[in-house]
C-alpha cells in the first residue's frame, strides 16, 4: 500500500490496478442496485418487444375478422404500455442512484487521497490540473454510468431480447438480424479502438487548459500590473485550440460511424427476406409486421452506441487520470503505530542536510533548542531558514542526519501526534474563505467556544480590529483572507496558535512593511505567543532577537554560528555586520545590508 500522511478509519479500499478494475470495484459495492437495474431493464425491453409482437398479432386478427382477439390484444397492449412505463421509471431511478453514489464515493476517495499526499507531491502538481480531475473527470464518471452504461446495457439487452423474439416468431427470420449484429459488433470494436486515444488526449488537454487558466486567474494581480494580458490570452488560446482540435477529431471519428449505414442496409434486407418467406407461405402478414417492428428496435442500439460508447471512453480516460493522481508517489507516511506522547518541545538537529532536488539547501546543520526556549533564526534571503523549520513538523524529511523531538527521531513519531503539537505561522499566511471565528478555531475543530476564541484574539491584539467590522467574528474574510491586511492576517494566525496552544511554534516574521502602530501591536502579540513553548522564530527584528535565548546565523544553507545576541555580537563577524549600524536604522534594513555582505 502506498505511503500516506492521512487516512480515515473504516475506509473502503478500491482496486486501483487499472481503470476498468477500479470502476468495477466501485460499482460492485452496490451489487443490489446493479441486480435490480438489470432485472428492471430486461423487463422493460421484454415488454417493449412484446408490444411489437402484439402489433403483428393485431394485423392477423384484423385479417381474420377476429374481433374478440382484437379487443384482447388492445387491452393487453394498454396494460403492457403502462407496466413498461412503471418498470422503466424504476430502472432509470435505480441507475441514477448508482451513478451518483459512484461519483460521490470516487470524489471522497480522491479527496482523502489528496489530503494524504506529501508537500513535495503538492509542489509538483498544478492546482488547475488537480481541479480539472476533481471536477470535470469526476463528472465524466457520473456521465459514464448514466447515461453511458445505462444506455449501453439497455441497448444491448434490447438487442438480445429482439433476437430472441424474432427467433420465437420464426427461426428463419434470424438470418439478416444475426448477420447485422455480427457486423455491428465488429464495427463497434474498431470504432472504440480509434476513439479511445483521442478521448484520452481530449481529457489530458482539458487538464492542461484548466491549469493555464487557473494560474492566470490566481496570479491576476501580476498579470495586470505587468500588462501581460495579451501573453496570457495567447497562451490560453493555444491550449484551447488544441482542445478544440481533439474535439473535432473525436467528432470526425463519430461521423464516420459505420453501423448507421449497416443498419439501413440490414433493414432493407430484413424486409426482402421477410417478404420472400411470406410469399412462400412460411410466415403470416402479421408475423412480417411484428418482424419489421422488432428489427426497427435495433435502430436504438445502433444510434445510441455512438455517443454512449464515447461517454464510456471519456469516463475510462477520466478514471485513468483520477487513479494516476491517487497513485502518485508520496514520500511521507502517517506512521500510524508511531510514538504519540505529549510533547515537551525539546528539538535537536543532528548533522542535518537537505535539498529539494539534487542541489543541497541545508548543509550539516546541528543545534539544540531546550523546551520553552525561543530560538531566533537570522540570515540572508534564500539561506534556508524556512526550509530548516519545515523539517521539524515533517513537511519534508532530512536527507542526512536526524531531527529529534524529545529525543525521538521525528520519523518515529506518529505524524498526526507530531503535527498537532506544532503550529506554524508562515510568512505568507493562508486564511480560509470562512468567518474570522472559524479561521481562529481552525486546528481546534469544534472544541473551541466563542469565549476561548475571543480570549485568544485579545491576546493576539486582534479583538479590536475584528470588532470594528460590522459582523465582528462572523466576518467572512474572502478567498485566502484577501479582505484583511498582512498585519491583520498575522494576528489572526497568532490567535489561532494561541488557541491551539502548541508545544512547538514556528513563526516566520520576515514581513517588514507594517506601520509603527500595527508593529507595536504585533510585537505584543508575538511576545505573548512565545510564552511557554519552544519557538523557532525567523525574524529580521532586533527587538525580537533580543528576546531569544539563542540565535542561529545561517549563510548559504550552513549554520555558521549560534549563541546569544551578546555572544554573537562579540565573536561573529557576519552577525556583527547585521547589527553594527542598528542605532539609527530599523533592524530589517540592517539585515538587508548584511544580506548583501553575507552573500559576498
Ligand atoms: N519548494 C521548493 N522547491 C525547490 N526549491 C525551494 C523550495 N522552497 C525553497 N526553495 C529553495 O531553497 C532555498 C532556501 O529557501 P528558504 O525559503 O528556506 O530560504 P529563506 O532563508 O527562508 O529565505 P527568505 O528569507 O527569503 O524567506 C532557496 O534557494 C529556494 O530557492
Amino acid at each position: 500500500m502506498a505511503k500516506r500522511e492521512f487516512t480515515v478509519t473504516n475506509e473502503y479500499h478500491y482496486n486501483t490496478s487499472s481503470p476498468t478494475r477500479w470502476i468495477i470495484s466501485h460499482l460492485f459495492r452496490y451489487k443490489f442496485l446493479i441486480i435490480t437495474f438489470i432485472v428492471l431493464a430486461l423487463a422493460t425491453n421484454t415488454l417493449y418487444s412484446q408490444l411489437r409482437v402484439f402489433t403483428g398479432s393485431a394485423f392477423d386478427a384484423v385479417l381474420q375478422h377476429n374481433e374478440g382477439q382484437l379487443v384482447f390484444i388492445a387491452v393487453a397492449m394498454l396494460a403492457s404500455i403502462l407496466l413498461c412505463a412503471c418498470v422503466d421509471l424504476g430502472a432509470r431511478s435505480v441507475v441514477q442512484l448508482l451513478g451518483s453514489r459512484f461519483a460521490r464515493d470516487a470524489r471522497e476517495e480522491l479527496y482523502i487521497s489528496l489530503l494524504g499526499k506529501s508537500q513535495t507531491f503538492h509542489n509538483r502538481q498544478r492546482v488547475g490540473d488537480i481541479m480539472a480531475r476533481a471536477a470535470n473527470d469526476m463528472n465524466q464518471l457520473q456521465d459514464m454510468v448514466v447515461p453511458g452504461f445505462d444506455v449501453i446495457f439497455d441497448s444491448f439487452s434490447s438487442m438480445a431480447v429482439v433476437i430472441i423474439y424474432i427467433g420465437l416468431l420464426n427461426p428463419q427470420l434470424l438470418l439478416v438480424p444475426v448477420l447485422y449484429v455480427i457486423g455491428f459488433l465488429i464495427a463497434l470494436y474498431f470504432y472504440s479502438r480509434t476513439l479511445n486515444p483521442v478521448s484520452r488526449k481530449l481529457r489530458e488537454q482539458f487538464g492542461v487548459t484548466n491549469a493555464v487558466l487557473n494560474e492566470a486567474i490566481s496570479g491576476i494581480e501580476v498579470v495586470k500590473s505587468t500588462s501581460q494580458e495579451e501573453q496570457e490570452k495567447q497562451k490560453f488560446a493555444e491550449n484551447a485550440t488544441k482542445y478544440r482540435d481533439y474535439f473535432v477529431r473525436s467528432g470526425q471519428i463519430q461521423g464516420r460511424y459505420l453501423p448507421t449505414l449497416l443498419f439501413g442496409i440490414a433493414l432493407a434486407l430484413c424486409f426482402l427476406h421477410g417478404l420472400f418467406l411470406l410469399l412462400n407461405h412460411q410466415i403470416t402478414l402479421g408475423t412480417l409486421v411484428s418482424f419489421m417492428a422488432l428489427a426497427g428496435n435495433l435502430r436504438f442500439v445502433t444510434d445510441m452506441s455512438t455517443w454512449s460508447f464515447n461517454l464510456v471512453q471519456l469516463g475510462v480516460a477520466g478514471s485513468k487520470r483520477i487513479i494516476d493522481l491517487m497513485k502518485e508517489e508520496t514520500e511521507l507516511d502517517e506512521n500510524d503505530g508511531g510514538y504519540q506522547g505529549e510533547m515537551q518541545g525539546d528539538i535537536v538537529f543532528e548533522n542535518v542536510s537537505f535539498g529539494y532536488g539534487t542541489t543541497p539547501i541545508l548543509k550539516n546543520v546541528s543545534f539544540h533548542a531546550k523546551p520553552g526556549q525561543t530560538i531566533a533564526i537570522v540570515g540572508q534571503t534564500g539561506s534556508g531558514k524556512s526550509t530548516l523549520t519545515k523539517l521539524v513538523n515533517r513537511i519534508y524529511d532530512a536527507q542526512q542526519g536526524r531531527v529529534l523531538i524529545d529525543g525521538k527521531d521525528v520519523r518515529q513519531w506518529n505524524l498526526d501526534s507530531l503535527r498537532s503539537q506544532i503550529s506554524t505561522i508562515e510568512q505568507d499566511i493562508f486564511l480560509f474563505s470562512r468567518s474570522i471565528a472559524e479561521n481562529i478555531a481552525y486546528g481546534f475543530g469544534s472544541k473551541a467556544d466563542q469565549a476561548a476564541i475571543e480570549n485568544a484574539a485579545k491576546d493576539a491584539q486582534a479583538h479590536e480590529f475584528i470588532m470594528s467590522f460590522k459582523e465582528g467574528y462572523n466576518t467572512v474574510v474572502g478567498e485566502r483572507g484577501v479582505m484583511l491586511s498582512g498585519g491583520q492576517r498575522q494576528r489572526i494566525a497568532i490567535a489561532r496558535a494561541l488557541l491551539t496552544d502548541p508545544r512547538i511554534l514556528i513563526l516566520d516574521d520576515s514581513t517588514s512593511a507594517i506601520d509603527s502602530a500595527t508593529e507595536d501591536q504585533i510585537q505584543k502579540a508575538i511576545k505573548r505567543v512565545l510564552q511557554g513553548r519552544t519557538t523557532l522564530l525567523i525574524t529580521h527584528r532586533l527587538s525580537q532577537i533580543r528576546w531569544a535565548d539563542k540565535v542561529l546565523v545561517m549563510r548559504n544553507g550552513a549554520l555558521i554560528d549560534q549563541g546569544t545576541h551578546d555572544e554573537l555580537m562579540e565573536r561573529c563577524d557576519t552577525y556583527r555586520r547585521i547589527f553594527s549600524h542598528y542605532d539609527s536604522a530599523p533592524a530589517t534594513e540592517q539585515v538587508e545590508k548584511a544580506t548583501a555582505v553575507g552573500g559576498e
